[in-house]
């Protein structure tokens, strides 16, 4: 089961802070959203990660070993940084096969991988001809030759139609559910809202939050219509330290600190007919936006 920790990342080029004091882990056995807009420095910091921009500050390590000092590279970490760099002329078959080879690994995994990853149905076409979808699949299966433990992809949902992105979905939960540590950077919110367990949020080269998606959430509260609403909100606070309850309109009542299910009972055992009660849930998009402080 491997890792990756950063710790105390940063990377300036020239007046440009890229990445600065950037820490976080990557646990095996999840997936881990890495969010920022535009130019925030994910795409530096996995390629800090990768051995592949040397940082000014700090280190990034896999399984507690620098890249550099891997053993075996592409037995560890499976990336995808950078949709372009097949060869032209190459069919998707051969550019698994030659991957393979160059890997050391077994002939038959080029096959396994395709299978994998949906590139079979295309494995005569060549590379030049592929969709970016059925690139982003071959760009995948490459990444998986060795079998590796880590997986770190820069948008790996750019160019998937609808369909594909399910899959992708379904396809990066499963290889953590293997224990494998996955990264995937996003701008797309949507996207890993539903395939994330953690989220790294950084805005400007520094981390804005990291943590459990559930946990970005806070306590929205719960609103509450209800003829007793005066009542309610008199009654609601007693119930627990932190508990408030402020009226937005006559019949109407924002309640934080109680779940909606506390707050139904204790309406029932006075008597108090409820109207309505919803649990208030703001989308990632919205965390997100408050987070790093503009549209994305
Ligand atoms: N090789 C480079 N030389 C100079 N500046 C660079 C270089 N690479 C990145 N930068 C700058 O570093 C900052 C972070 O860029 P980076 O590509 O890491 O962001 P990102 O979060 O991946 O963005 P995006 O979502 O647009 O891919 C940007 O200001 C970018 O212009």
């Amino acid at each position: 089961m491997t890792a990756v920790e950063v710790r105390g990342l940063g990377k300036a080029y020239g007046p440009v802070a890229a990445v600065t004091d950037l820490s976080f882990d990557v646990p095996p056995g999840e997936v881990t959203a890495f969010l920022g807009p535009n130019g925030a420095g994910k795409t530096t910091t996995m390629r800090m990660v990768l051995g592949l921009v040397a940082p000014d500050t700090g280190s990034a390590t896999i399984g507690g070993v620098r890249y550099a000092g891997l053993r075996r590279p592409a037995a560890t970490v499976g990336a995808v940084l950078d949709t372009s760099g097949f060869h032209p002329d190459h069919t998707a078959r051969a550019h698994l096969q030659v991957y393979a080879r160059m890997g050391g690994f077994p002939r038959h995994r080029a096959e396994e991988v395709m299978d994998l990853t949906g590139v079979t149905p295309f494995a005569e076409r060549l590379t030049r001809a592929l969709s970016t979808g059925m690139r982003q699949r071959l760009h995948l299966a490459t990444a998986l030759l060795g079998d590796p433990g880590v997986l770190l992809l820069d948008e790996p949902a750019n160019g998937l139609d609808p369909e594909g992105n399910a899959w992708l979905r379904g396809f990066l939960r499963e290889l953590a559910a293997q224990g494998r540590a996955v990264l995937v950077s996003s701008h797309v919110l949507s996207e890993v809202e539903q395939l994330a367990d953690r989220v790294v949020v950084i805005r400007e080269g520094r981390l804005a939050v990291a943590g459990p998606v559930a946990d970005l959430y806070g306590d929205p509260g719960v609103l509450i219509r209800s003829p007793g609403a005066a009542t309610l909100r008199a009654l609601l606070p007693g119930l627990g330290e932190g508990v408030t309850a402020e009226c937005t309109a006559e019949d109407a009542l924002l309640v934080h600190g109680l779940p909606a299910d506390r707050i139904a009972a204790e309406a029932s055992a006075h008597g108090i007919p409820l109207h309505e009660i919803t649990p208030i849930r703001p989308t990632l998009e919205q965390t997100f936006l408050n987070l790093t402080g503009g549209p994305a």
